[in-house]
């Protein structure tokens, strides 16, 4: 990915703006929003339901254009990182093809892009989701916590250079989440990928953010931006620690202050 001029690579948010058109009024969802994550960092966005997160993801995606302001990745549009299938998406529903396999789910990507497919990568894909042994299951036979990692791995298929994900693990129990937090800890810090997530967990957050962005109501404009200088390495035992309770504290804090 080209460098970013001064300093390091980011992905950068900036006086971004969006409304939804209306039969008589628009809906303004977003208004003027400004952050950065660094470039193969995590970034979290937590604000009060229906403030305006998945619309900002959408924008990040290139799923919708801003009204004002402007979005890059190093430097690289959302439109041309779509075009070039440099993001991935995963949503709160897996959205599996019922009929094809936990495999070829996963393949699906490379399918609809008509790109080769790299059997390879999704073996190590497989590997590191603990899917391997059901690769060729259907996902009926799979319980929630597996497709929503059969849903992260099919984002992960052409190797994006950033990941949204909106709410990827909002339906399962705690210790299920838990795990697939750590997986995901763990398979960004092994692909480098740049990640952009929402979530209504504020210990979700703490434990995955480089750089948590509190929201606002909607139209949602940031409220408070919190760095988190804890390598991954350290994640699981500091989740125990008084500065990740403190963390949480502040920003549920914020969250009310906000709402
Ligand atoms: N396709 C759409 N057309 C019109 N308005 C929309 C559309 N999608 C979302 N909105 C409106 O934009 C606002 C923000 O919605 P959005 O889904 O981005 O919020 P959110 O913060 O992700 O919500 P939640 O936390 O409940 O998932 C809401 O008022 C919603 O009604």
């Amino acid at each position: 990915m080209p460098a970013d001029g001064a300093g390091p690579p980011v992905l950068r948010v900036d006086g971004v703006s969006f409304g939804y058109p209306g039969r008589r009024d628009a809906v303004t969802a977003v208004d003027d929003v400004s952050f950065t994550v660094p470039v193969g960092g995590i970034g979290v966005l937590v604000g009060p339901s229906g403030c305006g997160k998945s619309t900002l993801l959408r924008l990040v995606a290139g799923l919708l254009e801003p009204t004002a302001g402007t979005i890059d990745v190093a430097g690289v549009p959302p439109a041309r990182l779509r075009r070039d299938r440099r993001a991935g998406f995963a949503f709160q529903d897996p959205g599996l093809l019922s009929w094809r396999s936990v495999r070829r789910n996963i393949e699906l990507p490379f399918d609809l892009a008509r790109l080769p497919k790299d059997r390879a990568w999704v073996d190590h894909l497989l590997e590191i989701t603990g899917l391997a042994d059901w690769a060729g299951r259907r996902p009926r036979e799979l319980s929630g916590g597996m497709r929503q990692r059969v849903a992260l791995a099919r984002a992960l298929a052409t190797r994006p250079d950033v990941l949204l994900l909106d709410e990827p693990f909002g339906a399962l129990d705690e210790i299920t989440r838990a795990d697939l937090n750590f997986e995901l800890l763990r398979i960004l810090s092994d692909t480098g990928t740049t990640c952009l997530l929402v979530t209504h967990s504020v210990d979700e957050a703490v434990l995955l953010a480089d750089t948590v962005v509190v929201l606002g109501p909607r139209p949602c404009s940031v409220h408070a931006v919190h760095d988190v200088p804890v390598p991954r390495r350290d994640r699981r035992e500091q989740r125990d620690s008084v500065e990740f309770a403190a963390r949480c504290r502040a920003i549920r804090a914020e969250l009310e202050a906000a709402r």
